[in-house]
C-alpha cells in the first residue's frame, strides 16, 4: 500500500496562522517559538513510500520524526497538508473508517512496548486482533504464526519476564504482524536494544521484509540503523525534510551543509559495496579468442590482465599479458592452455572493507560476479579511494 504525502505541517500552539506565515518568511523554528508561542513540528514534508519499500525517518532528537510518523496515521492532526494511503485521503476519513484503517492496515511498533506481564508471550501477541473482536481460536493461530515468523515460536506460553529484552521486542513486532497490516510504521523500534541484539534485529526485519513486502515507514536517529535498513532515507532537521534519497545517495552527494556534517563520520567501507565501485569489464571470449587478440585488447587499453568469459559471460579465469605473450611465442593458440582459473570473486553487495582484504594481494582486479556470471571489475585504486574519502570515484581515474 504505498503512502503519498503533501506538503504535510504540524505546528504546535494556538497562533498557527502567524507561525506558518513567519514560516513561509523564512524564520527559523527557535525564532518563531519566540514570536508566536508555536513550535514547528513538522514543516511541510512531501515524499511517497512506495509498496515494499523501507523508507527510514531520520534525525535527531527534536526533529519532527515522531510527529511526522503520527500524522501518518493521525493520531495527530495536521496543520497543514495530506497523507494518502492506497489512494484515500486519511484527512476527509470520518472516525470510523480511520479507526478500521489502523487497526486492519497499519500497525505501529514502538521502542518500549508495553507487553501485559501477566499474560503469555501468544496473548500479548494477540492482543490487536482482541481487540478487533476476533474469535480466541483465530487469533491464537494468527498470533502463533506471527510469533513463529519473528522467531518466538517456541515460547508462546512464557510470560515476557521470562524473555530478554530483544526478546521482547520481538513480540511487539509480532503483535503488529498478527495484524496482517499493509504498512508498518516503527517507532524507534530497536533503539531500546543493545548493539548486537539490535543488529540482528535489523538483518532480521530485512528478511521478513523479503518475504512480506510490507510497506514500512521507518523512524530512528542513529544514522548506521538508517543506512543499513533503509532503501530511502529522508532527513530531516527543524520539522522540515533536508534530503530524501538512497543511502548511497546521502553520502555521496549530500544535499547541503549539514547533510555532509551529519554523514561525516560513517564509516563508509560498511555502507558502499561493489556495485559502487566497480567498472565495465574488458573481456575475451573463451571460445572464439586466442592470446594474440586477448594480448591485442590489453594492449589497447592498456591492462595487464584480461578476463575469460564464455558466450553467456560466465566467467572462466584470466590471462596476464606476459602469459599471452610467451603464449604467442611458443605458438600456443588456445586460451585454456595459459588461463588461470582462480579469479578473486565478489557479489555485487559486498562490503568495501571486505573487497580491500582480497585485493590487497590480489594481481588482477577483483571480480564482481552474479550467479557465475561477470558483471563487473574493481580495480585497486577504486577501493583505495573509496575508503580514503567515501566520494564515489571513477574508477578510471583512481
Ligand atoms: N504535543 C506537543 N506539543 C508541543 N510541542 C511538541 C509536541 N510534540 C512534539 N513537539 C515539538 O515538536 C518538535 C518535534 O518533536 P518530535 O517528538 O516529533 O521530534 P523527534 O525527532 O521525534 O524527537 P525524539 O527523537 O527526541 O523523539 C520538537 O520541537 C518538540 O518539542
Amino acid at each position: 500500500m504505498p503512502i503519498k504525502v503533501e506538503n504535510l505541517s504540524k505546528i504546535f500552539g494556538k497562533k498557527t496562522k502567524e507561525a506558518t506565515r513567519l514560516l513561509d518568511e523564512g524564520y527559523s523554528k527557535e525564532d518563531i517559538l519566540e514570536k508566536t508561542g508555536c513550535t514547528v513540528g513538522v514543516n511541510r514534508a512531501t515524499f511517497e513510500v512506495e509498496e515494499g519499500e523501507v523508507f527510514v525517518i531520520m534525525g535527531l532528537s527534536g526533529s519532527g520524526k515522531s510527529t511526522l510518523v503520527r500524522l501518518l496515521n493521525r493520531l495527530i492532526e495536521p496543520t497543514e497538508g495530506s497523507v494518502e494511503i492506497d489512494g484515500q485521503n486519511l484527512a476527509t476519513m470520518n472516525k470510523e473508517d480511520l479507526r478500521e484503517i489502523r487497526r486492519t492496515k497499519m500497525s505501529m511498533v514502538f521502542q518500549r512496548f508495553a507487553l501485559f506481564p501477566f499474560r503469555s508471550v501468544r496473548e500479548n501477541a494477540e492482543f490487536g486482533l482482541e481487540i478487533q473482536g476476533m474469535e480466541k481460536e483465530e487469533r491464537s493461530q494468527k498470533a502463533e504464526e506471527a510469533l513463529e515468523l519473528v522467531g518466538l515460536g517456541g515460547y508462546v506460553e512464557q510470560l515476557p519476564s521470562q524473555l530478554s529484552g530483544g526478546m521482547q521486542q520481538r513480540v511487539g513486532l509480532a503483535r503488529a504482524l498478527a495484524n496482517d497490516p499493509e504498512v508498518l510504521l516503527m517507532d524507534e523500534a530497536f533503539s531500546a536494544l543493545d548493539p548486537l541484539i539490535r543488529k540482528d534485529m535489523q538483518d532480521e526485519l530485512l528478511d521478513l521484509q523479503e518475504k512480506m513486502q510490507k510497506t514500512i515507514v521507518f523512524i530512528t536517529h542513529d544514522l548506521d540503523e538508517a543506512l543499513r535498513i533503509g532503501d530511502r532515507i529522508a532527513l530531516m532537521k527543524d520539522g522540515s525534510i533536508v534530503q530524501i534519497g538512497s543511502p548511497e545517495e546521502i553520502l555521496t552527494n549530500p544535499a547541503n551543509d549539514y547533510v555532509e556534517k551529519f554523514v561525516e563520520d560513517v564509516d563508509r567501507s560498511k555502507v558502499l559495496t561493489a556495485e559502487h565501485i566497480m567498472k565495465r569489464p574488458e573481456t575475451v571470449d573463451y571460445d572464439k579468442h586466442g592470446p594474440r587478440v586477448a594480448l591485442e585488447r590489453m594492449r589497447e587499453q592498456g591492462l595487464s590482465s584480461i578476463f575469460v568469459t564464455d558466450r553467456s559471460r560466465n566467467l572462466k579465469g584470466y590471462v596476464t599479458a606476459d602469459e599471452a605473450r610467451q603464449a604467442r611465442e611458443s605458438g600456443i593458440e588456445k586460451l585454456s592452455e595459459i588461463m588461470k582459473t582462480e579469479v578473486p570473486t565478489v557479489d555485487k553487495d559486498t562490503q568495501i572493507q571486505d573487497i580491500f582484504n582480497i585485493i590487497h594481494d590480489s594481481p588482477v582486479p577483483v571480480a564482481v560476479t552474479e550467479d557465475g556470471k561477470l558483471r563487473g571489475i574493481i580495480v585497486r585504486g577504486a577501493v583505495i579511494a573509496a575508503l580514503a574519502d567515501g566520494n564515489e570515484v571513477d574508477a578510471d581515474d583512481a
